[in-house]
């Protein structure tokens, strides 16, 4: 271990507790737009926490203070209980960041360019090489680690990246929103490199505009918009604000109006609306509920031809918080 990877007590915040990363109250003005405005959130081990929100929310400017590029104008970052500022090298050290833009070289092979970016991160030779085929393995990038990375694809070039911030084993890797523009199978490989993170006990910081990443991906999700974090919460936690309530839709033929009255008599539905072949039901615990409404729908004399659950998800969270839609 190198000296400056000891953690420092000494300059440890006393009430900081066991977080990776506490995010007090950041405040961030350009001219008149404050893009950060009063955000704080918390980050543990092996946690992956994820900023959900749309472009301009404020997601990049958060990070950029997180991660000691640029001053908050007010608030403050702790990581491993110590105050993140620009001239801090040594907190910086217990993170990685992976930016949007990539930083690596073309005309070097993937294996070339991690040993490059360990040498400046001042990684002995035994060590580099081991941490080196370990980060390849996580990025799922061994068999191609001697190819040049002018042949990989922009799902590979992105996980190299995400490999180069990896390199000094950091407690914290922030992440900003690293599959935009790519295609649908490397987002995958890039989505699957991240779950193997929170695996290794790495704290993760996510940002994303998509609801998809954010609910596979994220133990806890902070929605954003206009700088604020609107809301903070498990998937479930955040779905719950709308009301938690299921859609059932139900088409057949029969006696309609029969069965809409017998499926109001069950206590999970709460309200049904029926037209000539289709009935709609408002139900709790859609999935737990749609054995029973079948049954009974059957047994006042409906014949199915489609039965179709529709969950509240993240779109429909944000769209409740801010009347807008996520995406654009
Ligand atoms: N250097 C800057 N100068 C002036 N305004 C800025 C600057 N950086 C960000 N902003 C503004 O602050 C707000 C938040 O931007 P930010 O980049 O943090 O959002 P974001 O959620 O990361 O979106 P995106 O995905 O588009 O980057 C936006 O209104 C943006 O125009």
């Amino acid at each position: 271990m190198s000296a400056d990877t000891v953690p420092d007590e000494s300059t440890r915040v006393p009430d900081a507790g066991d977080d990776v990363l506490v995010v007090r109250s950041l405040v961030r003005r350009f001219g008149g737009i404050t893009a950060v405005d009063d955000v704080s959130f918390r980050i543990g081990q092996g946690e992956t926490y994820g900023l959900l929100g749309p472009n301009g929310a404020g997601k990049t400017t958060t990070i950029s203070m997180v991660a000691g590029l640029i001053r908050a104008d007010s608030g403050a970052t702790l990581v491993n209980g110590r105050e993140m500022g620009p001239d801090r090298v040594d907190v910086k050290h217990h993170i990685g960041l992976v930016p949007q833009n990539l930083a690596i070289y073309p005309d070097l092979t993937g294996r070339e360019n991690l040993r490059y970016f360990g040498r400046l991160q001042r990684l002995g030779r035994e060590a580099l090489d081991r941490r080196v085929d370990e980060v390849l393995e996580l990025i799922g990038l061994t068999d191609r680690a001697g190819d040049l990375t002018k042949e990989y694809s922009g799902g590979m070039k992105r996980r190299l990246n995400i490999g180069i911030g990896l390199l000094h084993q950091p407690r914290l890797l922030i992440l900003d929103e690293p599959t935009v523009g790519v295609d649908p199978q490397s987002r995958h490989a890039i989505l699957e490199s991240v779950e193997a993170l929170s695996v290794e006990g790495m704290a993760v910081l996510y940002t994303t505009h998509y609801m998809e990443e954010a609910e596979r991906l994220c133990d806890r999700i902070g929605i954003i918009d206009e700088g604020r974090i609107q809301a903070e919460g498990s998937r479930d936690e955040l779905v719950r604000l709308t009301g938690g309530v299921d859609h059932i839709r139900l088409n057949g033929s029969g006696d309609i109006d029969v069965a809409a009255d017998a499926l109001r008599e069950l206590p999970e539905v709460e309200q049904v609306d029926a037209d000539r072949r289709t009935l709609y039901l408002t139900v709790r615990d859609a999935p737990t509920a749609v054995a029973r409404i079948v049954t009974s729908a059957t047994r006042a004399g409906l014949s199915l031809t489609d039965v179709e659950i529709t969950r509240p998800d993240l779109e429909s969270v944000f769209l409740h918080l801010t009347g807008k839609a996520l995406r654009d």
